[in-house]
């Protein structure tokens, strides 16, 4: 095959929470995506990838087969695809949306205390592999119910006695006169390699996403912060920046008594935090968010 035609294939969730999150990270990394006709694969229009457009349930074993190099997709779904195996392997990093828990959830009315109340209970799923697991390690024996939607139902339904599912808000429980009690598996949305590693002539091309990936996750959240302190305050105010690593400290034109601080975040910075700032005595405080990082 002549190299031109080599292409980088990223499987993504076509439609679906994340969906667009993805589309976002991809852009990030510089890639410019092309919607053409064909709705399975979308051509990057600057790069050699091409981005695989699929179901997420279809993602793990795409990327296990090595139909795709790399691909985004819930831990959970991985988990659930491979669960007895050591998911790092698989796993090139975290990036840090996504994320949600699967938890067991019981009817308000129904005590729970621990795993063990479970014994010989139906419970419902769409995770059966991932709750087998937790309750074989849990010494536990309950019947599993598989089900592909609309899991919360499942105790109204009298289909099943608990559940385990997806939450994140809660929302959906609360609406369903439910209670999580337990957490089985807390999860966010992972970037996951083929076993194999990408034809030499891609090589490049394979590191420099990974490179940049890294780098728009690594920025996620993290906030450039620029203030002027009082010489006298200034360890206290260091200590109060949230996450910040050695930070530059400048004398100010004129003022033998204050300086100004850069620091890069490395988590958000929240009103309470700029109040405390302020309340020590720094003054000019600015808040900016950081689009990209390379360490
Ligand atoms: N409430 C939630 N909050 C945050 N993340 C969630 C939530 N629900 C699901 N997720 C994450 O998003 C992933 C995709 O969820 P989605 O509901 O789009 O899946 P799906 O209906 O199985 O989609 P598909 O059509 O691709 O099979 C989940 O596997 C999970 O990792
Ligand atoms: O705790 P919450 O914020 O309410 O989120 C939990 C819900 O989100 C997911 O469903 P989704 O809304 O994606 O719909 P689906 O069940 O059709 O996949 C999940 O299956 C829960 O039902
Ligand atoms: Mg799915």
């Amino acid at each position: 095959m002549p190299s031109e035609t080599l292409r980088l294939r990223i499987a993504v969730q076509k439609s679906g929470r994340l969906a667009d999150r993805s589309l976002e990270l991809i852009s990030g990394a510089g890639l410019r995506v092309m919607k053409g006709a064909n709705e399975l694969l979308y051509r990057i229009e600057n790069q050699p990838i091409d981005l695989l457009r699929v179901r997420d349930d279809d993602i793990p074993t795409f990327v296990a087969d090595g139909v795709a190099e790399l691909g985004i997709v819930g831990y959970n779904v991985l988990a659930e695809h491979f669960p007895e195996d050591d998911l790092e392997e698989r796993i090139v990093m975290r990036l840090g949306f996504g994320k949600c828990t699967l938890k067991i959830a019981v009817p308000d009315s129904v005590s729970y205390e621990g795993p063990l109340s479970l014994e010989g209970k139906r419970i419902a799923t769409s995770y059966p592999n991932i709750l087998g697991k937790w309750l074989k390690d849990r010494g536990v024996s309950a019947t599993i119910v598989e089900m592909r939607g609309a899991v919360e139902v499942a105790p109204r339904m009298k289909i099943a006695h608990a559940i385990c599912d997806l939450v994140s808000t809660g929302a959906t429980l609360e609406a369903n006169g439910m209670k999580a009690v337990d957490l089985v598996l807390a999860s966010e949305a992972v970037l996951i390699k083929a076993p194999h590693a990408p034809p030499a002539d891609l090589a490049h091309v394979y590191d420099m996403l990974l490179r940049r990936f890294d780098g728009v996750t690594a920025s996620n959240g993290a906030k450039y912060v620029m203030l002027n302190a009082p010489r006298e305050h200034l360890n206290e105010i260091i200590e109060l920046i949230p996450g910040a690593d050695a930070p530059t400290i400048m004398p100010l034109a004129g003022r033998e008594d204050t300086v100004a601080v850069h620091a890069v975040c490395q988590e958000n910075v929240f009103w309470d935090t700029l109040d405390k700032l302020k309340a020590a005595g720094a003054s000019a405080i600015l808040v900016l968010p950081i689009e990209k990082m390379m360490k």
